[in-house]
């Protein structure tokens, strides 16, 4: 039986992995608690005693304004301690499976971005994060990073949950319209990592280069693409709310200290190749997320 350790026990994306990836080994779940990534001794000493054969790493530094007055804590835990990481695997020979994201990008492609395309990130966060993609890719280690966008789900922080409350709050709220991106359920997410980790475990010893072959980026996001505003506009249409209205509104309209890309879009056409892989469009998963949250009949 494969041993997997799973770090970020608390985020959207790793609460989910914890229940998908459940039927493939046995699950070593860590919190901040074991596995600070901001302490490269704690990465180390872990590693080192649980010997896994598969590191998925759920966990980063994700407040994307807040990056830009701690960039130091960011690089810390987006930059350095994927490295850190890959390092363990190569020396245990693990796989690792880690995250990356859509503001890897600078927004001005009118078309969705391929894994071939040049990243150019606009913000810390953004920054942090290609710069932990490109230590894991230096490292010699097998290794699947996965880029998606625009998370949301049930738990956490993220922009679905904060319309939900916001509509809650006020008769009307103002959503930027310019800046296009594909929306993506947690759920989908870690659904989508465990049939990707579900065939590579399937691949023999003899096949062992497969692996390497493998290994790489990979986009992972739901089909289709909105801006926050439509985004905004279908979480209250699939709830029936009336109120708040929603008024567009453009990015130069509501000032904040990172930039964000206009068009994140990412094309996911290696993941179907590679692995068969499609996620939903982007709507179809919401009114699935939104659908667990009504009250059973
Ligand atoms: N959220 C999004 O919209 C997007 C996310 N991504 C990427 O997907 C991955 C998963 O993101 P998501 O699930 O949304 O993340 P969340 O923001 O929901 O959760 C982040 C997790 O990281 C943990 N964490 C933060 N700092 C540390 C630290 N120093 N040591 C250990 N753990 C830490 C948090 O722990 P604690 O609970 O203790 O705070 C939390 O569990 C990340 O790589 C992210 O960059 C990519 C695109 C979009
Ligand atoms: C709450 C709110 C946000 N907005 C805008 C601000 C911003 O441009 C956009 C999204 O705001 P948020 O701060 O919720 O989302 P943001 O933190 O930018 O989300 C990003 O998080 C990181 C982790 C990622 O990797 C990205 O893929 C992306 O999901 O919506 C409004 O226009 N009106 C509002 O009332
Ligand atoms: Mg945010």
């Amino acid at each position: 039986m494969k041993r997997i350790l799973l770090i970020g026990k608390n985020g959207q994306v790793g609460w989910e992995l914890a229940r998908t990836l459940a039927p493939l080994g046995e699950i070593i779940i860590v919190d901040r608690q074991v596995v600070d990534l901001a302490k490269p001794d704690s990465i180390v000493s872990t590693v080192r005693e649980i010997k896994p054969n598969i590191i998925v790493n759920a966990a980063a530094y994700t407040a994307v304004d807040k990056a830009e007055s701690e960039p130091d804590l960011a690089e810390a835990i987006n930059s350095i301690a994927p490295g850190i990481l890959a390092e363990e695997a190569r020396r245990i020979n693990a796989l690792l499976i880690h995250y990356s994201t859509d503001y890897v990008f600078d927004g001005t492609k009118d078309e969705p971005y391929t894994e071939l395309d040049i990243p150019n990130p606009l913000s810390v966060y953004g920054k942090t994060k290609l710069v932990g993609e490109q230590a894991i890719q230096a490292a010699n280690v097998p290794h699947i990073i996965l880029r998606t966008s625009w998370v949301y789900g049930g738990r956490g922080n993220n922009f679905l949950r904060t319309i939900l409350r916001l509509a809650q709050e006020r008769d009307e709220l103002k959503i930027v319209d310019d800046q296009i991106g594909a929306p993506t359920w947690s759920r989908m997410i870690a659904e989508a990592t465990a049939q990707i980790l579900g065939q590579v475990m399937r691949l023999n010893k003899s096949e062992i280069s497969a692996i390497n072959e493998l290994s790489g980026i990979y986009h992972l996001t739901s089909r289709g693409g909105t801006s926050w505003h439509g985004f905004a506009q279908s979480i209250l249409d699939i709830m029936s709310t009336p109120i708040p209205r929603l008024v567009p509104i453009s990015t130069s309209e509501y000032p904040l200290p990172a930039h964000r890309p206009q068009n994140s879009v990412l094309l996911n056409e290696k993941l179907e190749r590679v692995f068969g892989l499609i996620l939903p469009e982007w709507k179809a998963a919401l009114e699935l997320c939104l659908d667990e949250t009504r009250p059973q009949a």
